[in-house]
């Protein structure tokens, strides 16, 4: 099984009674009745865990990333300590762009940081496709976890080309993203291009996590909030639209998510996903009612809040299952990832809150 490359054999198996393709959290993401509502965290690996700090003391971020034995421990630190309803793979967005042949680096309390700043089609040109070979060791990554994980279901991911361009047109992290709009606006037909190239690298990234076994794949566009809604219509959806709809044929529920997002949910709805990620700022009906009752939600518990008395988080709890039941799926999870300083203790108590909470029987037919 593990050397079958379609990826076919792994999801037939999984498929059975209990497997990961039937696990509350797939099942919640292709709008099916479920046990309890199923949560994860967003940026569960790493970040709070001591346990994880021990394991990157002395290795950087990117070569981590590329090594199959410490992404498979690190990925299964939250799904034992937490009891999560799937793991996330501990990776990076800009992994396969580097795969590709960009010159960069993650720099400790920055952040991805680009050589060369991607800005004319000499720029583009030099970013290759990316195969199986590039990722070999997200691969080996995967397959190790899909045994390691039973019947915990992972999630594979990405970013979004929106948000991978906007690290390499701007050299780095950016607060207004404005060289990048410049771009867009200044050199639509040049932005069109890298932004193609880009929903390509994404595509063939996602297409080697889906053959090695993930089952489920999440686009993260965080910082398309930053756009507006004519503007990401015209210069962003298309190409994550690519991305998404070009998965379709592999049967894995894709999640959309991006942050500041309100006013282009409806949008975001149209990429072709299955479940579309909604950060704290909107509740999860109204955001229900943008994204239309063909869609699942997912979130949103503001991170910060996790920081404040437990009652807090508790009502915050309640009220967002409360809310989330006006959706035809809801996965739980946060409005954005984990912060650092998050004692690990109370993300432990929110999964066992949410399981409680949401507990029903349920007709599994
Ligand atoms: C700091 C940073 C990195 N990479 C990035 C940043 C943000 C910089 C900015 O503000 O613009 C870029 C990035 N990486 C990821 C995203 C999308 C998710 C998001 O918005 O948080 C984004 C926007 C996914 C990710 N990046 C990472 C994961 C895997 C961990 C998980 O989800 O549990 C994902 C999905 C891991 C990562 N990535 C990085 C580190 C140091 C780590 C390990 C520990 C940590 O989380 O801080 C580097």
């Amino acid at each position: 099984m593990t050397t079958d490359t379609t990826g076919t054999a792994a999801r037939d198996d999984e498929s059975r009674p209990g497997g990961p393709a039937d696990s509350p959290f797939v099942r919640a993401c292709r709008r099916r009745p479920v046990p309890h509502t199923p949560v994860w965290f967003m940026r569960q690996a790493g970040r709070s865990l001591p346990e994880y700090r021990e394991i990157r003391a002395n290795v950087a971020m990117l070569e981590s990333c590329r090594r199959p034995d410490l992404v498979t421990e690190i990925t299964l630190q939250p799904v034992r300590r937490h009891s999560v309803d799937a793991a996330i793979l501990f990776s990076d967005i800009v992994v396969p762009v580097a795969a590709a042949g960009v010159d960069l680096d993650i720099v400790p309390g920055t952040g991805p940081v680009v050589a060369e700043p991607v800005r004319t089609a000499a720029d583009v040109e030099r970013i290759r496709p990316i195969g199986r070979d590039d990722v070999d060791y997200v691969d080996e990554a995967v397959r190790l976890l899909v045994k390691e994980l039973g019947d915990t279901p992972l999630i594979g991911f990405a970013g979004a080309p929106f948000t991978l361009a906007s690290y390499l047109v701007e050299g780095g992290p950016s607060r207004t993203h404005a060289k990048t709009k410049a771009l867009m606006h200044g050199e639509p037909e040049l932005w069109h291009t890298l932004a193609d190239r880009l929903a390509e690298v994404t595509l063939a990234f996602l297409r080697v996590q889906i053959e090695a076994g993930v089952s489920a794949v999440q686009l993260f566009d965080s910082w398309a909030g930053a756009l507006s809604e004519a503007d990401y219509r015209r210069f962003v959806l298309p190409h994550s639209t690519k991305v998404l709809t070009g998965l379709a044929d592999t049967g894995v529920p894709r999640i959309h998510f991006g942050v500041g997002t309100a006013e282009l949910l409806g949008a975001m709805g149209e990429a072709g996903a299955d479940v579309v990620g909604v950060d704290w700022r909107t509740p999860l009906d109204v955001a229900t009612r943008r994204i239309g009752p063909d869609r699942a939600v997912q979130g949103n518990l503001d991170p910060t809040l996790l920081l404040a008395p437990w009652p807090v988080v508790e009502n915050e709890v309640r009220r967002i299952l409360e809310q989330g039941r006006a959706a035809p799926g809801h996965v739980f999870n946060l409005g954005h990832g984990v912060l650092p300083e998050t004692d690990p203790e109370v993300l432990t108590r929110v999964v066992a809150l949410v399981h409680e909470l949401s507990a029903r029987p349920v007709d599994r037919g």
